[in-house]
């Protein structure tokens, strides 16, 4: 069901820091600050040649990463997003295998303007997964 790695998600608690990290240091194509508050976050995105990695840091009150910078004060890995052909039928498939589909199993349009869903990351070995409609 699951197709192409399409980001893997780093919190950070500099975002500015982590950027000029991958462009300076690492030699990366990196992205402008995108704010999402729909998601609650602020994005960098990194192009590499097979894949993207998406630097996270919280926007606004509630944002749904504020916990996780909580624990893990340096940063780190978030989540990993795939892309899926049908995101409405995979959610299906996913809710009749007994996996928890985040909030109200709605799809909201994610970063890349299209619809996305999140998987609690205790049904899927520790890892929150993103899903991303192809
Ligand atoms: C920009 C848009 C979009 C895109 O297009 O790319 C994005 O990527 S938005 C990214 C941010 N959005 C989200 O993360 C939405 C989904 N997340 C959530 O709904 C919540 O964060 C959560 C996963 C349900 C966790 O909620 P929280 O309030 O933090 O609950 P807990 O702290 O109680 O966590 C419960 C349990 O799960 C562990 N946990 C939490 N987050 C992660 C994680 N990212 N990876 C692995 N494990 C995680 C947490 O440690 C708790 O475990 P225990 O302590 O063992 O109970
Ligand atoms: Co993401």
């Amino acid at each position: 069901m699951i197709g192409r790695l399409n980001h893997v998600a780093i919190a950070v608690p500099d975002l500015d820091a982590a950027a000029d990290q991958y462009r300076d240091t690492l030699g990366a194509d990196v992205g402008p600050p995108q704010a999402e508050p729909d998601h609650g976050v602020t994005v960098v995105f990194i192009t590499l040649p097979n894949t993207k990695v998406e630097l996270l840091h919280p926007l606004g009150e509630n944002s749904p990463i504020n916990a996780f910078l909580e624990k893990n004060p340096a940063g780190g890995i978030h989540h990993m997003c795939y892309e899926v052909d049908d995101i409405i039928a995979a959610r299906d498939k996913l809710k009749a295998s007994g996996a928890r589909v985040l909030g109200d199993g709605t799809p909201k349009i994610g970063a890349h303007g299209k619809p996305v869903l999140f998987l609690h990351p205790k049904d899927f070995t520790g890892t929150l997964v993103e899903l991303e409609q192809a």
